[in-house]
Parts: C-alpha cells; sequence; structure tokens
C-alpha cells in the first residue's frame, strides 16, 4: 500500500480553546489509484493533506508511505520525503519570484538531484508553458502560475502527489485538460493521486471519493 492513514486525530488549539478537526480518520491508497477528498469547507481536507505531507503532526494515529512511518522521522527525514516521494500542491502557489519559470518547474526535481530537462520540456509543453519559460511568476495569470506550480511538483516523479484544490484558479476547459495530465501521469509512473476538491465533476473522473464529515470518514 502506498499511503495508509490510521485512526488520526487532530485538535488545535486556539485562544478560544480546544478545537477538534479529525476525530478517527482512515484513508489507504494503493500505487496507480486517485482518490477524491471532499466534505464541506472546514471539515478538515487541508488539515488532513498536510499531516500526510508530514507539514504538520497528528495527535494520534498513523501515517504510513510507503511502509515508512511519518512520525518516526526527524525534520530532515519529513523534509526529504516531501522532495523525492512526495509532491504537494497546494492552494497557494509558493513560486520563487526571482526565478524563471523553466527554473520554478526545475527547481524540487534539482533539489532532490533528478533534474530531467527532456521532461521538464515535456511537462512545461503539456501544461501550455513553453511560450512563457523565460518569464519570471509575476508575469503570469493565476492560471498559469498554478500549471507552474503543478508542473513543478510532477517534474521529480513523485510517487504520491497530494494536491489541495489543485486547479482551483483554471477555467473548466483548462482545469479539465490539466486533471488528465495528472491522471495520465499518474497512471504512467504507477504514481498515487490524493486530491482535495469541492468540485463533483472533478472528483468523479478519479478512481475514488472519500468525503470528511464531522472529522470523520462518512460511511
Ligand atoms: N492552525 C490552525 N489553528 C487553528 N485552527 C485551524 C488551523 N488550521 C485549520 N484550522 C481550523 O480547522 C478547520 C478545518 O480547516 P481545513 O483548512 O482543514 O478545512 P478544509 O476542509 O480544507 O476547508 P476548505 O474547503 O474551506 O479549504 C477549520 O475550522 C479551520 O478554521
Amino acid at each position: 500500500m502506498l499511503l495508509t492513514a490510521t485512526d488520526i486525530h487532530k485538535t488545535f488549539h486556539t485562544a478560544d480553546g480546544p478545537f477538534t478537526v479529525l476525530r478517527g480518520v482512515d484513508l489507504a491508497l494503493e500505487a496507480g489509484e486517485s482518490l477524491a477528498l471532499t466534505g464541506e469547507s472546514g471539515s478538515g481536507k487541508s488539515t488532513l493533506l498536510h499531516l500526510i505531507g508530514g507539514l504538520d503532526t497528528p495527535d494520534q494515529g498513523q501515517i504510513m508511505i510507503n511502509s515508512a512511518d511519518i512520525a518516526a522521522m526527524d525534520d530532515n527525514g519529513r523534509a526529504a520525503l516531501r522532495r523525492g516521494t512526495v509532491g504537494v500542491v497546494f492552494q497557494q502557489f509558493n513560486l520563487i519570484p526571482s526565478l524563471r519559470v523553466a527554473d520554478n518547474i526545475a527547481f524540487q526535481s534539482r533539489l532532490a538531484g533528478r533534474d530531467d530537462p527532456k521532461w521538464n520540456a515535456d511537462l512545461a509543453d503539456r501544461m501550455g508553458l513553453t511560450a512563457h519559460l523565460r518569464k519570471y511568476p509575476e508575469q503570469l495569470s493565476g492560471g498559469q502560475q498554478q500549471r507552474v506550480a503543478i508542473a513543478r511538483t510532477l517534474a521529480p516523479r513523485p510517487k504520491l502527489v497530494l494536491a489541495d484544490e489543485p486547479t482551483g484558479n483554471l477555467d473548466e476547459a483548462t482545469a479539465d485538460d490539466v486533471m488528465s495530465l495528472m491522471l495520465d501521469l499518474v497512471a504512467d509512473a504507477g504514481a498515487g493521486l490524493l486530491m482535495v476538491t469541492h468540485s463533483i465533476a472533478l472528483a468523479e473522473r478519479l478512481s475514488r471519493r472519500v468525503h470528511l464529515r464531522a472529522g470523520q470518514v462518512a460511511a
């Protein structure tokens, strides 16, 4: 199993007191599978993605990626996991303003020591970014920036792609294209995709759907 999350609990401690978001979430994803994570706003989808991506830690429960327990890793181990095995696409693109599009796309794979210029060019082409490779992020539209962020995540060929509304800034036709590309890549590479989405249409294109309600996976 590529990803197993078991009995995940998370409470945030706020000025108004503890606020429990996840109350025993179980989730599993096989290689080659794509899973849509749905649920009302505030149901904890992003929180769960952060925990799986090793950006935060659960209060209870276990997250295994490729049989490695991410709770048992230190910060360096989790950072290495994010550079290599796990690719994350967040709502904020976090592009590096001082780098051209081509260098933004190559950034993660260079860090991971797996830069493949031909593959980067292929990704840029399929994302419709070839004409923009020498530009800086601020010279791009929101949708173009989002595609750069997706290309950057896919460039190191991660085994697990975690995506939070990755096509939220794209028009319907472009979102469909980008989704097709992500699903192709996941299928070709035998990777797994866990994607948060509010769109039922997008969720239906994935192999399975898991709905969060009241801090748990709804039956
Ligand atoms: N660091 C934090 N401290 C306190 N509360 C938080 C923190 N992060 C998230 N929350 C709260 O936890 C709840 C779940 O947030 P989360 O972002 O996971 O929801 P979501 O399902 O992704 O929502 P959306 O669909 O609107 O993006 C929200 O009520 C949010 O306010």
